[in-house]
């Protein structure tokens, strides 16, 4: 099949090259040249594991332009994947899949399946049929179809091979096109889930604002293990076996960060509130959340009152592991704040960049700990479980450790002397046998 992805961003980049490997002829087109001239030259733009080695396998079935009219009129389905990000109030920002979908209008001479995968608020796909026929397109010529994308950074291209389900909202009698994205995602082992526009669009909120609770639940859990002495890692380990309540998400820490989670929690909190629901559940996860970093500040200064002046290394920028992707991540949140009570901050990330004032960003990890006041776990990095604290505790001054992701092996860091601080993670009263 024939297929132009419009974005050649996390998302786009992947599908493109996930599509290439099952065999359709992909063209990834984007507005950002500086990309596009990169992906020509074979340099890939975003770190994601395996991604790179994908597209070299499979080059010879997608290429990468600019020219977004050309490779719309030569492919049957065409895959919108640009950027849906959250305006001031929280609404989503629809203007690039707008101005894609004009584009798209002034260039059909042929019947299109145009897939949304980007994330869009409950109603836009119904919108996008709209504003086609206002444009006086053809109601013969398309097809829209409601295609969310569920993988994760870090694991995109595994996610994308291997989804749980693949969801599909379509337009009220559309047999045409479930039989197209049938053939589309062959190859791929995974239960259609199929639904009406609205309601495709709809599973792709719930499912981040069902994740996202989750998460906040159990910061929540955490400050209130942290007061009696409970160690929250017993508790996600007990509720966690219970396969109602599932063993995943459930790793209290900084709080959620990343392109999504927060803005789609935004999003649907602004959409519920405009049909005047009052999303209580919703506000009180974004709640936690945003508070989250000064509860781990609030641990620091129980340490460190005066931060004026003390070197602070934090490990870690992204916003998860494996990614280079530092979009609201709580990392960055953090330093902030620190900057913002005059602490010197040093920084090491294994792959994310972020250039501010007052913060120096090291490319080793044991230049970054020389001489500091605390260290920071910032973000869950493999390589952070693998830190040799015999070393480190020759170069540091002060022996804190502040786990904001329950990650460490806390035996290990408090063998070589450290102080490990962590949310919740009070050592048990009980002696417990060996
Ligand atoms: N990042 C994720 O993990 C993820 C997962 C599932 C769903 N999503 C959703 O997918 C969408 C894309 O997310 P992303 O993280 O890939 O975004 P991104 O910012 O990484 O990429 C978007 C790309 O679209 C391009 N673009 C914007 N307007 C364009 C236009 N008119 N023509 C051509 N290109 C244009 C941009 O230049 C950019 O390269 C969002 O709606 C997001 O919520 C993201
Ligand atoms: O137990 C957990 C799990 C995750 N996180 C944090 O939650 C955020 C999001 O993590 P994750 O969901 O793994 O990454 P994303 O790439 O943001 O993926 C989410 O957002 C995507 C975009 O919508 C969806 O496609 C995915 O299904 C959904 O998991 C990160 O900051 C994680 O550190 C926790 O704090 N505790």
């Amino acid at each position: 099949m024939e297929i132009c992805v419009i974005g050649a961003g996390y998302v786009g980049l992947t599908s493109a090259v996930v599509f290439a490997r099952l065999g359709h002829k992909v063209t990834c087109v984007d507005k950002d040249s500086e990309k596009i001239k990169k992906l020509n030259e074979g340099s890939i733009t975003i770190f994601e594991p395996g991604l790179e080695k994908l597209l070299v396998g499979f080059n010879r079935n997608i290429s990468f332009s600019e020219d977004i009219e050309d490779a719309i009129g030569r492919a049957e389905t065409i895959l919108i994947a640009v950027g849906t990000p959250q305006l001031p109030d929280g609404e989503a920002d629809l203007q690039f899949v707008n101005e894609v979908i004009l584009t798209i209008a002034n260039t059909i001479y042929s019947h299109k399946t145009i897939i949304t995968k980007s994330t869009v608020p409950i109603g836009t796909n119904d919108k996008l049929v709209e504003i086609l026929l206002e444009l006086e397109v053809k109601r013969s010529r398309f097809h829209i179809v409601s295609n969310p994308e569920f993988l994760r950074e870090g694991s995109a291209v595994k996610d994308m091979l291997h989804p749980d389900k693949i969801v599909v909202g379509l337009e009220d009698h559309d047999q045409q096109s479930l039989i197209k994205l049938k053939q589309l995602y062959y190859g791929i082992n995974a239960p259609f889930v199929v639904t009406s526009l609205k309601g495709a669009e709809m599973i792709k909120y719930a499912s981040n604002s069902f994740l996202a609770t989750k998460i906040s639940f159990m910061n929540e859990m955490a400050r209130i293990c942290d007061v009696f002495n409970v160690d929250i890692m017993d508790v996600a380990k007990g509720i966690g076996s219970d396969p109602r309540i599932g063993s995943e998400f459930l790793q209290a820490g900084i709080g959620y960060g990343g392109s999504c989670f927060p803005k789609d929690l935004q999003s649907l909190i602004y959409t519920s509130k405009k049909q005047e629901i009052l999303p209580k559940l919703l506000m009180a996860t974004e709640e936690i959340n945003q508070t989250q970093v000064d509860v781990y500040m609030d641990k620091l200064k129980s340490y460190i009152p005066n931060l004026t002046d003390k070197k602070i290394t934090v490990l870690g920028l992204s916003f998860k592991p494996n990614t280079d992707d530092i979009r609201s991540s709580p990392a960055i949140r953090l330093i902030h704040k620190l900057v913002a009570h005059n602490a010197k901050v040093h920084v090491y990330d294994p792959k994310a960049k972020y250039e501010t004032t007052n913060v120096i960003q090291f490319h080793h990890v044991n230049d970054a700990l020389n001489d500091t006041d605390c260290i920071i776990v910032a973000t869950d990095w493999d390589e952070f479980l693998y830190l040799d604290w015999n070393d480190i505790k020759r170069r540091v001054n002060e022996n804190i450790v502040l786990d904001t992701r329950n990650f460490l092996n806390r035996n290990k860091v408090e063998k070589h002397g450290f102080t490990y601080v962590g949310l919740g993670r009070s050592r048990n009263e009980t002696k417990l046998p060996e």
